[in-house]
């Protein structure tokens, strides 16, 4: 195990002084190396667990134990956003080592660990581009190198491809798999998509509407090396099936 949450809830207050209860109490482990995704109607509190897990928004209630100690957030936590968080003035290469010159690593250093990053998303060759000069499904290789840069213990997904078309998610579908195959990143993913979560999922907790809790957690019986292939089998539309009934 890498980090459990133990009876996590959260209640915001609203700008009006009223309660919102996103999360009831949420109990999940996140095991090391895995790519377990979140799924569950709009409002049921995915990006709250996420941003609970980041350290970026305190829990009302509960624990959040990590095995090897707390981490530090700017360097333990990678997180990608569903927009591309790219400074517009800086090259992707300078976009990608950012993290790494505010905590102070060597400049040498840093640009080896830039470019070894943008070499693993295939973007080798795009280094001295600026942001704009980019597709959107690039500018999101660069914020994935970006977030993977400091080889985080956990990195976060809040629908990192949901504002792509389908065939450039797809393809980054597959360019997510390979690069956690490649790094052994531990990924909890975000998505409304359930293909999308059965296809790069070694697990799937589904949440159910707000106050979110976590009403089942799914191994995915799919294999290690998955490809396209796999959408057309029958284990996988049985999952399909499945999720889809439970997020009813
Ligand atoms: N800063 C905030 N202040 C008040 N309420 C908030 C705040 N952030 C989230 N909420 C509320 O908490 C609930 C859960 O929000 P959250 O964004 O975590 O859901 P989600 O499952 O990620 O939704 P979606 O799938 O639509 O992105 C929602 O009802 C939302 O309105």
């Amino acid at each position: 195990m890498l980090v459990g949450v133990e009876a996590l809830t959260k209640t915001y207050k609203t700008r009006e002084g009223s309660n919102v209860e996103a999360l009831s109490p949420v109990t999940l482990d996140v095991y090391r190396g895995e790519l377990l995704s979140l799924i569950g109607p709009s409002g049921c509190g995915k990006s709250t667990l996420l941003r609970l897990l980041a350290g970026l928004e305190q829990a009302s209630g509960g624990v959040i134990r990590w095995q090897d100690g707390a981490p530090s957030r700017g360097t333990d936590i990678g997180f990608v956003f569903q927009e591309p968080v790219l400074l517009p003035w800086l090259s992707i290469q300078d976009n990608v080592r950012f993290p790494l010159d505010v905590f102070g690593v060597a400049r040498q250093e840093a640009d080896e660990r830039a470019a070894a990053m943008l070499a693993l998303v295939g973007l080798k060759d795009f280094g001295r581009a600026l942001p704009k000069e980019l597709s959107g499904g690039m500018r999101q290789r660069a914020s994935i190198a970006r977030a993977l840069v400091y080889r985080p213990r956990l990195v976060l997904m809040d629908e990192p491809f949901g504002a792509l078309d389908l065939l450039t998610r797809d393809r980054m579908n597959d360019e997510l798999l390979r690069i956690k195959a490649e790094t052994a990143a531990t990924i909890v993913f975000v998505t409304h998509s359930i293909d999308e979560a059965a296809y790069l999922s070694d697990r799937v907790a589904v949440m159910s509407p707000r106050p979110g809790r976590i009403s089942a957690v799914h191994t995915l019986d799919l294999g290690k090396d998955r490809d396209e292939a796999l959408k057309d089998t029958p284990d996988f539309h049985r999952w399909l099936s499945l999720l889809r009934r439970e997020l009813k």
